[in-house]
């Protein structure tokens, strides 16, 4: 047992020059510790590099220079160990369409070299609701069976550490649903998980932690609570009861009306409390119907941590 899943120092990746597109530096630097057991959520803007970590953890790209360890096994001193202890659900949906889904997992088994005594073909489609497509042409399959008979194949060799590229990018409620549960029941048993998705509110119900991740560097990583946690804006949405006047606000609070007559009111919690705002809004003269608060999302830490990284300020 190792404490880090996955043990990334100095990771860099130059794309060469085409003729079409100058050399592109897509990893600038990276290091990252994923811990054994977690969920672990990486986030970034498009074109942030995440793909390109994935594949070069995954052993399908080539680095430009650092260090990859996967289950405490170097990239460059044990490629073969390394390689076999990561899965990786890919974003595109690449399957062949002549096999079915028991031959597709049977093929990918003995890419691993897993004996046939161990394979898991029937186990893995049950896992992922295929059992009774296990004869059917991947081709008559929909988008969201595609998706999960990849899952499948990304389990074949019983990986320690699972990545999960975009898994739910444009599929339906009930699937995603379902390849949570599959992910959080692997998680139970003993798999790392890696997800970058571009949902946020899925990655901090889904995260143990999160690593953000912007032009090729890593801008933070912290627990999902303590993210969320890091930006103390606070909105109070307030119903007036009759037509209302927007009163004199404390410095730092803003207000915006939203669709139905109601009035959000923006404020930073690590300066001011609720009580101070509704004081300020009643001494206004305003009467109130209905109140609440809504808290700060990832999104916002995102929103604030990637446009950071874009000011120049904080560059040097
Ligand atoms: N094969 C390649 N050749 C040249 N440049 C590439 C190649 N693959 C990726 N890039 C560039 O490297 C940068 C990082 O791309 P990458 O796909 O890793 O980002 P990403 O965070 O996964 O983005 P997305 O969320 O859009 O998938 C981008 O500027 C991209 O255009």
């Amino acid at each position: 047992m190792t404490d880090a899943a996955i043990e990334i120092t100095g990771l860099k990746k130059t794309y060469a020059p085409s003729a079409k597109s100058p050399a592109k530096v897509a990893l600038d630097g990276v290091d990252l510790t994923v811990p054994a057991g977690s969920i672990f959520g990486l986030l970034g803007p498009n074109g942030a590099g995440k793909s390109t970590m994935i594949n070069i953890m995954a052993g399908l790209v080539l680095k430009s220079a650092g260090n990859v360890k996967i289950w405490g096994f170097d990239q460059d001193v044990n490629p073969r160990q390394s390689r076999a202890a990561i899965g990786v659900m890919p974003q595109e949906l690449v399957l062949d369409p002549f096999f079915t889904p028991r031959g597709a997992l049977d093929v990918q088994a003995g890419l691993w070299g897993v004996p046939k005594s161990q394979r898991r073909t029937m186990e893995l489609l049950d896992l992922v609701g295929l059992a009774d497509k296990a004869d059917a042409y991947a081709r008559s399959l929909s988008g969201g069976m595609r998706r999960r008979l990849l899952l499948a194949k990304a389990l074949v060799h019983s990986p320690r550490v699972l990545v999960l590229d975009e898994p739910t990018a444009g599929v339906d409620i009930e699937l995603r649903n379902m390849l949570w549960r599959n992910v959080r029941r692997l998680n139970e048993q003993g798999t790392t998980i890696i997800l970058t998705t571009h949902y946020l509110e899925e990655a901090q119900e889904m995260c143990d932690e999160i690593a953000i991740i912007d032009q090729g560097r890593v801008i933070t990583r912290d627990t999902t609570a303590n993210l969320v946690g890091r930006v103390g804006a606070k909105t109070l949405v307030v119903t007036p009861d009759g037509p209302a006047q927007i009163p004199a606000l404390p410095e730092g609070v803003s207000v915006s009306e939203r669709p139905g007559g109601t009035l959000a009111f923006g404020y930073d919690a690590r300066v001011m409390g609720a009580g101070t705002v509704l004081d300020a809004i009643r001494a206004g003269g305003m009467r109130i119907a209905d109140v609440r608060t809504e808290e700060a999302d990832l999104e916002d830490v995102f929103l604030q941590l990637t446009s950071k990284a874009r000011e120049p300020s904080s560059a040097a």
